[in-house]
């Protein structure tokens, strides 16, 4: 039995956002000795702002964001166009692509493929392919391991697009899935797979305000919680997995958080 997973907590964004800054450079300090790339998976909903905050604002000196060796890739998008609101691309690009001061490099991105909009199925083959010709075969590697993986906790206990008693959660072969009928809008996406949502190197999740609550309650100190996506992460990945969230988010918890510190 591994260690279980960090939480945590900071009485501020900024506080948080600082540290997340750490978290994520030692990370990408990490895969740059090792094989001088560093690959991510990013999610969108509220992560990218406080990612932005962490990458962009946070700069205490303590160390190089070095963008020109990022591979960014998405642990879930949504089957709209790239310009579309409902894009994590989108969100991605305005949060944070954008605003990447010239002399930090440029990150190579890897979006959705807008040719198959109107085939989910076909959309997760295809970014399942991509992975494949980054991260090696699919008969060489049982699953491709990203340096980190940034995530989100939906108030639900969704994380990527795998949301609670969805049968992808079965799911040990694929890489990247579809779906058709996501309960949160918009319908149409494709995520990681849980086994490859939980096969990161480092897996960080962000979590802020007072509407997550109730979920981080249930993720962290019940049964039932801990089978819920999130919760089903916490368990795969073990001390792989460090929550960053603030007090409004972890309140009532009992599940103990370390305060304002890495
Ligand atoms: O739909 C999605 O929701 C989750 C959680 O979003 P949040 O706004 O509650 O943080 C997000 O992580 C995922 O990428 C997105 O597609």
């Amino acid at each position: 039995m591994g260690k279980p997973p960090n939480l945590y907590s900071f009485p501020s964004a900024d506080e948080l956002a600082a540290s997340l800054r750490l978290f994520v450079l030692d990370a990408q300090n990490s895969a740059l000795e090792r094989h001088n790339v560093f690959r991510v998976g990013v999610s969108g909903g509220s992560l990218p702002k406080v990612l932005a905050k962490a990458l962009l604002e946070a700069n205490n000196g303590e160390g190089e964001v070095q963008f020109g060796k990022w591979e960014i890739f998405f642990a879930d998008e949504r089957c709209v166009p790239l310009n579309h609101e409902d894009s994590n691309y989108k969100l991605v690009k305005e949060e944070i692509l954008d605003k990447i001061p010239a002399e930090q490099g440029i990150p190579k991105v890897f979006p959705i493929d807008e040719k198959y909009l109107d085939d989910v199925q076909e959309m997760a083959d295809q970014y399942e392919q991509t992975l494949v010709a980054v991260f090696a075969a699919r008969d060489s590697v049982k699953l491709p391991m990203f340096d980190l993986l940034l995530l989100g906790c939906g108030p639900d206990g969704h994380t990527c697009s795998l949301f609670p008693g969805s049968p992808l959660l079965r799911e040990t072969d694929a890489w990247v899935l579809p779906i058709s009928d996501s309960p949160k809008p918009p319908p149409k996406r494709i995520t990681l797979s849980l086994p490859v949502a939980s096969h990161g190197i480092k897996i960080g999740f962000v979590a802020t305000g007072g509407g997550k609550k109730d979920i981080m309650k249930q993720i962290f100190d019940t049964e039932e919680g801990r089978q819920l996506p999130c919760g089903l992460i916490n368990t795969f990945a073990q001390e792989r997995v460090s929550w960053f969230v603030d007090y409004p988010a972890i309140e009532g918890v009992s599940f103990p958080a370390r305060r304002g510190s890495l």
